[in-house]
């Protein structure tokens, strides 16, 4: 397990703001939140709620049996919830959205692709500081580059956590090449080493994240050298690990990642428009080094509240 041998760069994180006032709750009302993830669910319920909110309108597909394309909803942990959502994106869309950060990899030509050279050293925290501990590089995808998988995407993910797509922040593609890696950490920053929290914003801190793998993964130590058909090359290594279920994640092409980051979801207690958002540091999670070929992952970051400028996704 190969993030247990370095050094966690997550410090102790208070779990709770201590406060003896008495608090006024003032409720989020949006009119478009549902309160399904406020309350303790079993694995059947969720795998019930899940598909019905993601496939509910393509129950065709779900009886495929190849299992590239098959859709299903895996729960590796019911409380607190961390499920991979299968064939959540179409592969063709993944592609897409690929393409348009660097440009289709047949596109040498240097002026013809407008998402070019958009990539840039991944940052970490509110201060956008570069990191050792997160060594990809980074682009933020506005859905005018790619508008139909962006707001598919913002769609599901919508369905999925129950928050509306202006909630969202842009798309954050990722890109990490060979011995690049993102160390344990949380979507969630807050007092973790830096002195500007999420919690100090409008929108609150990232809730939930949504995140959904690019390219397949293969679990040999073959490096594959030839892209098949237009099919992104697959790499290896980058699985992405959870310490806390003892699960390293194998990425699968249009798979989606669904987890809360912080002790707080919407419908559960002090969930209100004046609430401190905690960290749940069980879900820390790290993208284990990569050994060969490039992983591509993208990550919706959904708010308890509107984001505001700069998200795309709204209908
Ligand atoms: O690359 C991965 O597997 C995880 C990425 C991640 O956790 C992040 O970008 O916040
Ligand atoms: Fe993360």
């Amino acid at each position: 397990f190969p993030i247990a041998a370095s050094p966690s760069p997550v410090r102790e994180i208070e779990t709770a703001r201590a406060s003896t006032l008495p608090r006024v709750h003032r409720p989020i009302d949006d009119g478009e939140s549902s309160d399904f993830w406020g309350k303790i669910r079993s694995e059947g319920e969720i795998v019930d709620h899940v598909t019905d909110a993601i496939f509910g309108d393509m129950h065709d597909d779900l009886d495929v049996e190849d299992d590239e394309h098959r859709r299903w909803v895996e729960v590796i942990s019911a409380e607190p919830p961390l499920l991979i959502v299968h064939g959540f994106l179409e592969r063709s869309y993944c592609d897409e959205i690929v393409d348009a950060t660097i440009g289709p990899s047949s596109d040498t030509g240097a002026a013809s692709s407008g998402g070019k050279h958009r990539l840039k050293r991944s940052t970490m925290g509110a201060e956008q500081e570069e990191s050792g501990h997160r060594t990809s590089s980074t682009a933020w995808l506005h859905e005018d580059r790619c508008p139909l998988p962006l707001r598919t995407f913002a769609t599901r993910a919508a369905a999925l956590c129950g928050l509306p797509p202006r909630n969202m922040e842009n798309l954050q593609v990722v890109r990490y090449e060979p011995g690049e890696e993102f160390r344990l950490h949380t979507d969630h920053l807050d007092r973790y080493a830096i002195p500007t929290t999420f919690n100090d914003f409008d929108c609150g801190g990232r809730l939930c994240t949504v995140l959904v793998y690019l390219n397949d993964s293969e679990p040999s130590t073959e490096v594959s050298e030839e892209a098949d058909g237009g099919e992104m090359v697959a790499f290896t290594g980058g699985q992405t690990m959870f310490p806390e279920f003892l699960v390293a994640i194998q990425p699968k092409k249009g798979s989606a990642l669904f987890f809360f980051n912080t002790l707080e979801r919407p419908g559960s207690a002090n969930y209100d428009m004046d609430m401190f958002l905690n960290v749940d540091r069980k879900l820390r999670h790290a993208g284990a080094p990569v050994l060969s070929g490039n992983k591509w992952v993208a990550n919706r970051w959904i708010h308890p509240r509107n984001f505001g400028a700069g998200v795309r996704g709204l209908g």
